[in-house]
């Protein structure tokens, strides 16, 4: 009996001519929540992808709350995995609680002819309660901010009851505040759900929850750290991962980098 919820076994993924993931193994168990992390085009989403049960490797094994990929129906294994994606395609109008809702029926629409159970209803009126939006609950996504898109992604993404949580770069294009308040809820929701285990896709490390417990940090497709964050989230791993000198520290549970200078040699300025 293993607990792992994900794991990936020596994955390698091909695009045409290009190898962009070049043997990279990654197993989560319940409880832990994961990083990935690395520079623009490291692959990041490519492995996301696989997590989810969005697309196939090349070559390797991908099993998924203890089912295989290739072995099951994608769609079936998706159902019970939560994901939060910034990009959310909705159109219509949808309240907040609709939207939320959308996480039961795991559609992106409200699927026709479909009324909720009035528990299904409590249900995504608690989990808007605890994103903190519950002054909202009737508003219409398309005048939500994006940091209160954010958390009504992050309710609709756990009305399924998943036992995996996934976040490709949920902070993406938020001001410091609603960063802030998105990471706040997301810590808040991991400490809340003991079982759950999650994998945050970011590449700033001021963008990680406090919760993160793990990280795999990827360069060019190729693991350069990966285990316990403290151990794996490091001024050396991270300056080979980014190719570029940074220093990383971490304080109260936050990481924080900054690039040293890189000695390149900037041209003169005219006035
Ligand atoms: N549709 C595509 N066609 C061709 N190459 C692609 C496609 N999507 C991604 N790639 C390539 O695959 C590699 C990995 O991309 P991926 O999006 O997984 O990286 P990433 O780490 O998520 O990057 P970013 O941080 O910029 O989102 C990159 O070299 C990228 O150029």
């Amino acid at each position: 009996m293993t607990d792992a919820v994900l794991k990936l076994e020596d994955v390698t993924f091909r695009r045409g001519q290009d190898l962009i993931i070049r043997g990279l193994s990654l197993t989560v168990h319940r409880g832990e929540h994961w990083a990935l992390l690395g520079p623009n085009g490291a692959g990041k989403s490519t492995l996301l992808n696989f997590c989810g049960a969005w697309a196939h490797p090349t070559s390797g094994v991908v099993s998924v709350l203890g089912r295989r990929l290739g072995r099951v129906e994608l769609q079936a294994l998706r159902r019970d995995i939560g994901h939060v994606d910034p990009r959310h395609p909705l159109r219509s109008p949808l309240s907040v609680r609709e939207v939320v809702l959308t996480g039961i029926t795991g559609t992106i629409e409200t699927p026709m002819r479909w009324t909720p159970a009035a528990e299904q209803v409590e249900k995504a009126d608690s989990l808007i309660a605890s994103v903190g939006l519950a002054h909202r609950r009737t508003a219409a996504w398309p005048v939500l901010s994006q940091g209160e898109r954010g958390r009504v992604l992050i309710a609709r993404a756990l009305a399924g009851d998943p036992r995996l949580l996934l976040l490709d770069e949920p902070t993406t294009g938020l001001d410091v505040a609603a960063r802030e308040q998105l990471l706040e809820t997301i810590a808040h929701v991991v400490s809340a759900t003991p079982d759950l285990a999650s994998v945050i896709v970011t590449h700033h490390l001021e963008e990680l929850p406090a919760t993160t417990t793990h990280a795999l940090l990827i360069s060019e497709g190729l693991a350069v750290a990966s285990g316990r964050a403290e151990a794996a989230i490091t001024s050396d791993a991270i300056s080979r991962a980014f190719k570029h000198p940074i220093d990383v520290q971490r304080t109260e549970g936050r990481w924080h980098a900054r690039a040293r200078a890189s000695g390149v040699r900037l041209g003169h300025v005219a006035h």
